[in-house]
């Protein structure tokens, strides 16, 4: 095998040779841009250098075995080099921001304390630490907790179900509320699901594997992102039982060969269904997570922009941000005719398009036979001001009930409460999905959190079935919601 030395490495440091090291293998990613989502944050950051502290949090640990041709895996650094960088990290020393993170971690609530979603959650400004957010480092605080230009449908999304409220029955028998349904067939405890949500591991080592160990030990269905920071064997093989059932999110690859491979893979791994994501195609402004960047290199610095020594000079503002390279090499040009029959002859799983976000698109896709659809917004993260996807919700209950006869109906987006559940399923929605929420619980507290987290959801939709007047998922009825046309004084946010 070929060894190098850091010089040489550096010397190929330009657009037209990009070489990097990553856990001391030396890589060609000149064309790695073109090959795979994620390329371009190497390729512009690191060229010709150390690239293994950006890279491995988000990138699966087989992603260069499976995207990049084997003669671009070039060699090793040679002894010398190795024992450098190793030094150089030792003396490196730890960021402002990794001490502040550890000291939070010190802080840290104890689980038993967190008995609400939002309480997991909270905010990144609160004092003392209150978990996840203050125990983030900065980078994944702000790629999680991002949102589309204002958060205007990020905030509204939670604010909808404020709009809605209960006719509840009593003198019912409600003893042994049951709250357990299905998706898609596969049992669940609770009609909540882990929406797939990328990089995992930003907040936590363990990444996705804390969400699927939790997720059996809770008896909840996952769904795993296409960008998951964990390979998807590594997630499958995370599972607590082979028995344990995984859906997959697939962001398209324009190249109907690379994404026939995905799908492939995906099916033989023993994942269960194919959540096509059809509302995120074109990286979206999140500023929070764009200025991540500068917020850091000022809170290194003391607050002070230190001029001319910036790494971020004018006019070099990417909004691409920490997962914009993700979905750069994504299919612009799925249709409803050519991309559903598609995947149908690739696969034999079920089809669930993910990102409906109005009433014509729900019937669409029951038309071309998709076996589930998530009304959705990416979580208020791509076009603001999309609506509430629990107003869609509301809407074709309204004007095209058949639609939720026909095929399964999930919601994501906003959701925090029991109550918040049981008005989407009253409404008709199957199975409500959570993205965040996940990934600040397994973030602060690993699996732990995430079994905490479904407990809590489950307590609270216990109570509230209860007090509806409904043992079992199968009675929430429409009647027991009405949309009313004011905002309760202070509606959550
Ligand atoms: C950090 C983050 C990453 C996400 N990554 C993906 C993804 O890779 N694929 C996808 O279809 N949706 C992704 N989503 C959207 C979620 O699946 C889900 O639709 C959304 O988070 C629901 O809103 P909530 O966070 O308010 O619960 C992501 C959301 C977040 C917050």
């Amino acid at each position: 095998m070929s060894t190098f030395t850091l010089a040489q490495v550096a010397e190929h440091d330009n657009t037209s040779s990009c070489w990097v090291i990553i856990r001391n293998k030396v890589y060609d990613v000149t064309d790695f841009i073109f090959n795979h989502p994620g390329g371009p944050q190497v390729i512009m950051d690191y060229a010709g250098q150390d690239a293994t502290a950006a890279f491995v949090p988000i990138h699966p640990s087989d992603t260069l075995d499976k995207y990049l041709p084997r003669e671009k895996h070039l060699g090793a650094l040679d002894e010398g080099s190795t024992r450098e960088l190793r030094a150089a990290s030792r003396n490196k020393g730890k960021s402002r921001d990794e001490l502040r993170v550890e000291e939070a971690v010190k802080d840290k609530p104890p689980l038993g304390r967190m008995i609400n979603v939002q309480d997991i959650e909270a905010s990144f400004t609160s004092c003392p630490p209150e978990t996840a957010k203050e125990i983030l480092p900065y980078k994944a605080m702000a790629y999680y907790a991002s949102a589309a230009d204002d958060s205007i449908s990020y905030s509204e999304n939670a604010r909808a179900f404020s709009r809605f409220f209960f006719h509840p029955r009593v003198m019912k028998a409600v003893s042994g509320v049951d709250p357990s349904t299905t998706m898609l067939g596969y049992k669940t405890s609770i009609p909540i699901y882990i929406s797939g949500s990328a990089l995992a591991r930003l907040g936590h080592p363990l990444g996705e594997a804390n969400l699927t160990r939790g997720a059996y030990k809770s008896g909840i269905l996952q769904m795993v992102s296409s960008n998951s920071s964990l390979s998807y064997t590594q997630v499958a093989g995370a599972r607590g039982s082979s028995e344990q059932p995984l859906f997959f999110q697939l962001y398209k690859h324009k190249n109907d060969d690379i994404a026939a491979r995905c799908i492939r893979e995906v099916e033989e791994l023993g994942y269960k269904a194919i959540f096509l994501t059809v509302d995120a195609l074109v990286p979206s402004n999140r500023e929070l997570d764009t200025r991540a960047p500068h917020y850091l290199e000022e809170y290194e610095n003391q607050g002070k922009i230190i001029h001319g020594k910036s790494t971020y000079k004018s006019g070099d503002v990417s909004i691409l941000g920490t997962a914009g390279g993700l979905i750069v090499n994504n299919d612009l040009d799925m249709t409803w005719e050519k991309t559903i029959p598609w995947i149908r002859s690739v696969t034999k799983l079920p089809i669930v398009v993910k990102g409906i976000q109005c009433v014509a698109d729900a019937v669409l896709a029951v038309e071309a036979g998709c076996e589930g659809i998530v009304l959705s917004n990416h979580g208020g993260r791509q076009l603001d001001y999309s609506l509430p996807p629990m107003e869609v919700l509301y809407k074709i209950r309204c004007e095209r009930p058949d639609v939720l006869e026909k095929t399964e109906v999930y919601i994501d987006g906003g959701v925090h409460r029991g109550t918040d559940v049981l008005k989407a399923l009253c409404l008709g929605a199957r199975m409500v999905g959570l993205g965040r929420a996940f990934l600040y619980a397994q973030s602060a507290y690993g699996e732990a959190g995430v079994v905490h987290l479904v407990r809590i959801l489950e307590r609270e939709i216990k109570f509230a079935m209860a007090s509806l007047g409904v043992r079992t998922v199968d009675q929430l009825a429409p009647e027991l919601v009405e949309r009313v046309d004011w905002q309760p004084l202070s509606p959550k946010l």
